[in-house]
C-alpha cells in the first residue's frame, strides 16, 4: 500500500495559484533534469484559467517557467474545429498560450488533427500516434509517462472525458480513446485512457467552488466515490496525485486536508 493522495486546501484563489505554481515548477524542474523536456497533459473546464493565473501572474519567488521546454498535450479534447467555442485547444490558447510573455519562450503544442473530425476512432488513433512519436515506439513503451497531468473534476466525478460507469474505464490497451456519447456536451471527444492518466509521474487536480463539495465528499470519504473516475485515479496513483482545492469545495470532507501551502 502506498501513501494516500495529497489534498491541499486554500482560502483564496491567490494562495491556490501560488502553490499550484510551486507544484508545476517542481514537476518541470524534475523533468528537465531527467530528460530536458517537460511533457504535460491539460484538460479543459476551469483548469486553463487557474493555470494561467498560477504561471503568468504569480511571478514572485522560486524558479522560472521554461515554456520553450514544454510539450503540451490534451488530456481530453472535443471533436470540433480548433477555433470552435467548445475546443479545449482554443480555451488553452486564449487563456494561457496567447498571454505567455516572449521571454518565457513558446511551448510546443499538440492539438488534435481536425482532418478526422468525422471519424473519432481515427482521431484517437492519430493522437495516439502523436504520443508514440514523442514518447517512443508503442512496442517498447507499455504506457507513455507524462511528467504532469493537470486535470479537473466534474460534478459527477468524471475526469478527462472518462465518465462514471463508462466502459472506457475498463480499456487497458489503447492510450487514447474515442467517445461518441459524452454525457457532458459536446458528445464527440477523445480522451487519454485511465491507465495512461494513472501512469503520470505527477497528477494534479484543481477543483474550486461550493459546487464541488458534494462530489469531493463522495470521492474522498465514500467507497462508491472511490469507484468514480477521479476516485480511481486516487486509488491507482495514490501519492503521485495532488488536489488543489478551495475551502468551499471541501466543506464537510473528513479526509485530512493540508491547509494553506504545499
Ligand atoms: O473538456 C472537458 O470537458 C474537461 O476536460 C473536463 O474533464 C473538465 O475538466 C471537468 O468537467 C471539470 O470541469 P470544471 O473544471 O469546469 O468543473
Amino acid at each position: 500500500m502506498g501513501k494516500p493522495p495529497n489534498l491541499y486546501a486554500f482560502q483564496s484563489a491567490d494562495e491556490l495559484a501560488a502553490s499550484l505554481r510551486a507544484y508545476v515548477l517542481d514537476a518541470q524542474n524534475n523533468a528537465l533534469e531527467r530528460h530536458q523536456v517537460f511533457r504535460v497533459a491539460l484538460s479543459g473546464g476551469s483548469l486553463p484559467k487557474v493555470l494561467a493565473k498560477a504561471l503568468l501572474e504569480e511571478s514572485n519567488g522560486e524558479g522560472k517557467v521554461q515554456f520553450d521546454k514544454w510539450e503540451i498535450f490534451f488530456a481530453d479534447e472535443r471533436a470540433v474545429p480548433l477555433d470552435h467555442e467548445d475546443s479545449n485547444y482554443k480555451l488553452v490558447k486564449e487563456e494561457m498560450l496567447d498571454k505567455i510573455p516572449a521571454e518565457l519562450g513558446k511551448p510546443t503544442v499538440h492539438p488534435i488533427d481536425i482532418k478526422y473530425l468525422d471519424d473519432i476512432q481515427e482521431m484517437a488513433d492519430q493522437y495516439e500516434k502523436t504520443l508514440v512519436s514523442v514518447f517512443a515506439a508503442r512496442d517498447s513503451v507499455r504506457l507513455p509517462t507524462f511528467d504532469l497531468l493537470l486535470l479537473g473534476c466534474g460534478p459527477d466525478g468524471h475526469t478527462c472525458s472518462l465518465f462514471p460507469g463508462s466502459p472506457l474505464l475498463r480499456e487497458t490497451d489503447p492510450w487514447v480513446l474515442p467517445i461518441s456519447d459524452s454525457p457532458k456536451p459536446p458528445p464527440k471527444r477523445i480522451t487519454l485512457s485511465l491507465p495512461v492518466v494513472c501512469h503520470g509521474t505527477k497528477i494534479g487536480f484543481v477543483a474550486t467552488g461550493g459546487g464541488k463539495k458534494g462530489i469531493m465528499k463522495q470521492i474522498f470519504d465514500t467507497d462508491e466515490g472511490r469507484q468514480l473516475p477521479c476516485g480511481l485515479v486516487n486509488e491507482n496513483a495514490q501519492e503521485r496525485v495532488s488536489w488543489f482545492v478551495d475551502s468551499p469545495a471541501i466543506e464537510g470532507v473528513s479526509f485530512p486536508a493540508r491547509r494553506g501551502s504545499l
